[in-house]
């Protein structure tokens, strides 16, 4: 059992990279905590650090309470398992599961008897002979998962353990390994970039980008609620819609949420108009996840956008339908690959398709272009989103809109959309949430 805290730590490379700047983060005890970001924002850094593999420049890294910075790595009862196994080739699985118990001197005996428990308890019982060369990919990774398990330790480093493994087994490895540490009571920090990953199987998540802590909470959490515009377009599939709204208030009556060519109303008496009032007059964006927008028929009164499909992607279970509404849409960069596992929708993705595209047809690069922004949120580096005319960050939105699998409806075609208005989401123009008080 041990509980981890990080206060203000800062890791600054001897090259001058600031891989890790200024995070604090706590992990209870017996609790799996996900650090979740695209690659290079930090992530296995903060991993190495708690494990003593490398020093923080700043701050204090506390191991049940205690200041561990200086302790060496055999001595904070860690066990880190990583994404290529690492077993040893010319061992046997019991071996290799036994091999950390060798090396701390336990007797044959007793070291078998944990090994065959270990392996029974993964399943993995009947292999304890073979070399890693005869297992399927994740019998290695049960491998690997056993010889972290069999030293009892105080505390799991798991970095991207699943990600040279196919979804379909991720996906069942993701529950076993879950299941498994949740019985075991032993805190956990699991590293990875695949939101599906850190959304089932975080107690909490904590999600980086550049090295700056974003956001900390339980998946329904950061999900329901996101703290920056970054987390809000991070996570979810298709991303989030994330429209630039001029605010324009009208006292005793309403809020408008002017969007361009059309606007959204809140009513006065409407608690989040009174937060949302104090941008009178100012740009905020406003977030909306498809599952927000449901399609209605022509003419329906209520809060209600008019729009027109610009193209539909088909998925099988569902379509999303693309609507050009007249309005802006705000991009946020760095968001990394694919949003869940192997399926590219929306976002930066699909635009980066979109630009090569322009690119072949007029020789020179369109609005298509990959959006880039600089840092939106976070303790770091603070730049506007709305106001940096130098940056392409913004560009006419496609509202993404779900659909039923076969829709009637095809590209060219008017949608008209119902919004639901207690699901939408608000940010200034840092990127920040604005709290509407509630939720
Ligand atoms: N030894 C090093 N020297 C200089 N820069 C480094 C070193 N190790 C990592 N970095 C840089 O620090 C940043 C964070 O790297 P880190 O490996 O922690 O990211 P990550 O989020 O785990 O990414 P990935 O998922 O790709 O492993 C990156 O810009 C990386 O290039």
């Amino acid at each position: 059992m041990t509980t981890v805290a990080l206060k203000d730590v800062t890791k600054v490379f001897p090259d001058g990279t600031v891989a890790v700047d200024n995070v604090s983060l706590d992990v209870n005890d017996g609790e799996f905590m996900v650090l979740l970001g695209p690659s290079g924002c930090g992530k296995s850094t903060v991993l190495r650090m708690v494990a003593g593999l490398e020093d923080p420049t700043t701050g204090a890294i506390l191991l049940d309470g205690e200041l561990a910075n200086d302790l060496p790595p055999r001595d904070r009862r860690i066990a880190m398992v990583f994404q290529d196994f690492a077993l040893y080739p010319h061992m046997t699985v019991g071996e290799n599961i036994g091999f950390p118990l060798r090396l701390s001197g336990v007797d044959q005996q007793p070291r078998g008897e944990r090994v065959a428990d270990v392996a029974s308890a993964l399943g993995i019982g009947d292999v304890l002979a073979r070399k890693p060369s005869q297992l399927s990919g994740g019998q290695r990774q049960r491998v690997a998962m056993g010889r972290a398990i069999v030293r009892r330790p105080g505390l799991f480093l798991m970095d991207e353990p699943l990600s040279n493994l196919d979804s379909g087994l991720r996906a069942e490895l993701r529950a076993e390994i879950s299941g498994l540490v949740r019985e075991l009571g032993v805190s956990t920090i699991y590293v990875t970039h695949d939101q599906a990953e850190a959304l089932t199987m975080a107690d909490r998540v904590a999600i980086m980008r550049k090295g700056v802590l974003q956001d900390v909470g339980t998946p329904t959490q950061v999900y329901g609620r996101p703290a920056t515009l970054y987390v809000a377009a991070f996570l979810g599939s298709p991303r989030m819609n994330l429209l630039e709204a001029s605010v324009y208030v009208h006292l005793d009556r309403y809020v408008a949420l002017n969007l361009g060519e059309q606007a959204l109303y809140l009513p006065w008496d409407d608690i989040r108009a009174r937060a949302v009032a104090h941008y009178h007059g100012e740009r905020i964006v406003v977030g909306m996840r498809a599952e927000a927008l449901t399609p209605v028929a022509p003419g329906t009164p209520g809060d209600v956008l008019q729009g027109r499909i610009r193209y539909l992607e088909h998925h099988g279970h569902e379509s999303l339908a693309f609507l050009d509404i007249g309005a802006t849409a705000i991009l946020v960069d760095d968001l990394g690959g694919p949003v869940t596992d192997g399926e590219e929708t929306g976002g930066t993705s699909r635009l980066r398709r979109f630009g090569h595209v322009m690119q072949r047809l007029t020789g020179r690069s369109g609005g298509g272009e990959a959006p880039r922004t600089e840092p939106t949120t976070g303790q770091g580096n603070r730049t506007s989103v709305l106001s940096d005319p130098g940056r392409h960050h913004r560009r006419p939105a496609e509202l993404a809109v779900r659909l039923a699998p076969y829709p009637a409806v095809s590209a060219g075609h008017p949608l008209a959309i119902s919004v639901r208005m207690d699901a939408l989401h608000f940010f200034d123009e840092r990127g920040d949430r604005i709290d509407v008080g509630w939720r």
